[in-house]
């Protein structure tokens, strides 16, 4: 990596475009370079050091957290519905112990949530992992699917399943909690040796963000162009999308975290650190 450059992470679905809507508009300066990917890429990547700052899968915070650090104020949460993120099945939750469910390679989180849904419903399905762009995609013996991002929200899945589940539903039916899907993090090496980069990066998205709430017509506008949505389907899925990370956000975060190690989905517990630019 580059001294001057900082490489930082975007992921490349609709859901996050009101907090890059400034950055995308004039604010990004020549000392950022954005590199576009899924989630499960940006964990990758931000793991192997090619990039030192992206929104990352929450669960892959959880997983890598010694050498993380979390942003500030930045997520991407739904308190309820979030429609983006989903568990297309042919038989209802409880029915599926011992059944076929492929998991979207793209995710981290959601792979978790999923199952720790099961697990809490003390249910042991096959679980395989792979592509889950298009209705193509799914193969023939496969009972339930998990999909995230774009995908989820501009495939007929309908035509193949016979329940949609909304897994922010279905999570705060259960805890009457926020759930956080994704986290802006940054390693934490790279923000010892550069803090004042950083935070003039963090201050970045802030007012993009803030300008994206200004200009919330024309994100939407953008939005439903790019994947052939209606513009009110759109409205709504940005009401329902939220991109800060307030306390009630990390008591969500936090209870996933414990109920993944309680399953002995995680081996250990998970410390959540900020990176702190003004503590210092
Ligand atoms: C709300 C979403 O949350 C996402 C889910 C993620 C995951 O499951 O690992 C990671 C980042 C977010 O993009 C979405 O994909 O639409």
């Amino acid at each position: 990596m580059k001294e001057s450059t900082l490489l930082m992470g975007k992921i490349d679905y609709i859901n996050a475009s009101p907090v890059y809507y400034g950055l995308d508009n004039g604010l990004l300066p020549d000392w950022i370079k954005m590199v576009p990917s899924p989630p499960a890429v940006l964990n990758g990547m931000i793991r192997d050091g090619k990039i030192a700052m992206s929104p990352v899968s929450s669960a892959f915070y959880g997983m890598n957290h010694k050498e993380l650090l979390i942003l500030p104020d930045l997520s991407i949460s739904s308190h309820g519905d979030v429609m983006s993120v989903v568990l297309m099945s042919n038989y209802p939750l409880d029915d599926l112990h011992g059944r076929n469910i492929m998991l979207t390679r793209e995710s981290a989180t959601s792979v978790c949530l999923v199952k720790l849904i099961m697990a809490q419903k003390q249910m042991v399905p096959e679980y395989r992992t792979g592509k889950l762009k298009c209705i193509e995609d799914v193969p023939e013996d496969v009972d339930a699917a998990m999909i995230i991002g774009d995908a989820a929200m501009t495939q007929p899945w309908e035509s193949r399943f016979k329940y949609r589940f909304d897994l922010g539903q279905v999570w705060h039916k259960a805890t009457g909690l926020p759930f956080v899907y994704a986290l802006w993090v940054v390693q934490k090496k790279y923000a010892q040796q550069h803090p004042h980069a950083v935070a003039a990066a963090l201050d970045l998205f802030y007012q993009s963000r803030r300008m994206g709430y200004d200009h919330i017509r024309q994100v939407i506008k953008k939005g439903a162009q790019k994947l052939n949505l209606e513009e009110s389907y759109v409205d709504r899925y940005f009401k329902g999308l939220i991109c800060d990370l307030d306390a009630p956000k990390i008591k969500g975060l936090t209870y996933f975290f414990d109920s993944l190690y309680r399953h002995g989905i995680f081996s250990e517990k998970v410390d959540v650190q900020f990176f702190a630019p003004y503590l210092k």
